[in-house]
């Protein structure tokens, strides 16, 4: 179980690293959902920028949506920004979307756990998914609000009940765990972090982000167990860091605008049909007994068109692997009740 070919699990990170294509062959609409937020505002600064983004639709309740929307215009570069207000433009926003974004919803507080928004963004995530299902059930859906766990699951019921579902083209985002692993074993290393890759799989919380210090391109140089270890639960814990630092002011946004949108770009370069595009990400899986699993996946025209496996795990890492599975579970399972009620 823990032994599964694992070929460009490393290009994860420097596939992801080359984000913004000049050869652009298609023209997309993407969608930012909850685009007037911490990571909203941020992310879609970054998507005006790539050049295969020629719609860039700002959906959020926030009345300051078109002022963003607005400023965004002015940027000189082809994207075309519309901006919409309130559930009743969900629809207009949504129209014919190739991919859509989603950061809606409430980030943690010090002392809270990605499950304890569950309450406030499950229903939140299942709203916008009814949208996608109804006015553009091709999109490409890529999900950033958490309990990331618990929210895919969500959106894949309510698609499923759709008749909709193809569970190719739902996307949990997990680019930041990749992107700070990276960083961490830059400084560590004492080299560029753009030129360091490490796949991170399992899901995106506590004990579920599962980094594979082992498969580190190039070697981490770090030996003594005690310092992996702590490594490990420094990538695990990131988030926190950063809900502690901002002390009550929210979450990680602008990392998460950096990660979001390397995603995003990596998505649209598998649907203009370049090949080869990898990221993990948290996706529908047979891996594991888990039935939602991040991995490092190959990104094609239609969406997710491999998962690839994880590769060989030592001793300590399938420890890590066996801790998360359960909690994986609950958290699946918690989404997916939600969703059927
Ligand atoms: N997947 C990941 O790695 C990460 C996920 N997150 C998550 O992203 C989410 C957003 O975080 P921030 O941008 O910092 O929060 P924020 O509070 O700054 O922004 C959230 C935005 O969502 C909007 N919103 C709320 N309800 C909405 C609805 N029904 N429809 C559309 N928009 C709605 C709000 O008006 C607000 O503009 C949180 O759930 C947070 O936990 C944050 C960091 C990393
Ligand atoms: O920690 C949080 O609540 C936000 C998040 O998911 C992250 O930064 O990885």
């Amino acid at each position: 179980m823990f032994s599964r070919a694992l070929k460009p699990a490393a290009l994860a990170v420097q596939n992801g690293a080359k984000n913004f294509s000049t050869t652009s062959q298609r023209n997309f609409k993407v969608v930012v959902a909850g685009a007037a937020g911490g990571i909203g505002q941020p992310l879609a600064l970054l998507l005006k920028q790539n050049p295969l983004v020629t719609r860039l639709a700002l959906y959020d309740i926030a009345p300051v949506t078109p002022g963003v929307a607005a400023d965004l215009s002015h940027m000189n570069t082809p994207a075309k920004v519309s901006g919409h207000k309130g559930p009743e433009e969900l629809s207009a926003a949504i129209k014919d979307a190739d991919v859509v974004v989603i950061p809606a919803g409430v980030p943690r507080k010090p002392g809270m756990t990605r499950d304890d928004l569950f309450n406030t963004n499950a229903s939140i995530v299942r709203d916008i998914a009814l949208s996608i299902a109804q006015n553009a059930p091709k999109a490409i859906v890529a999900i950033i609000t958490n309990p990331v766990n618990s929210t895919v699951p969500i959106a894949s019921e309510v698609l499923k009940k759709a008749g909709v579902y193809d569970p190719n083209r739902v996307l949990g985002v997990t680019t930041l765990d990749v992107v700070r692993a990276a960083t961490f074993v830059g400084e560590i290393n004492g080299v560029d972090p753009t030129s360091v890759a490490v796949p991170v799989i399992g899901g995106h919380s506590g004990i579920t982000i599962i980094p594979i210090l082992s498969q580190c391109q190039p070697a981490l140089k770090l030996s003594d167990p005690a310092k992996i270890k702590a490594l490990t639960e420094r990538i695990q814990e990131a988030g926190t860091e950063v809900v502690k630092a901002k002390a009550g002011g929210g979450s990680a946004t602008l990392s998460m605008a950096y990660a979001g949108a390397r995603l995003t770009a990596s998505v649209l370069r598998g649907l203009k049909g370049e090949s080869n595009v990898v990221e993990c990400a948290y996706v529908k899986s047979s891996l594991t007994e888990a039935t939602y699993f991040a991995s490092p996946v190959v990104l094609g025209k239609s969406g997710v068109e491999k998962v690839l496996g994880y590769g060989t795990l030592n001793e300590f890492e399938q420890q890590l692997l066996k801790a998360a599975l359960p909690e994986l579970a609950k958290n699946i399972k918690t989404g997916e009740d939600f969703a059927k009620k």
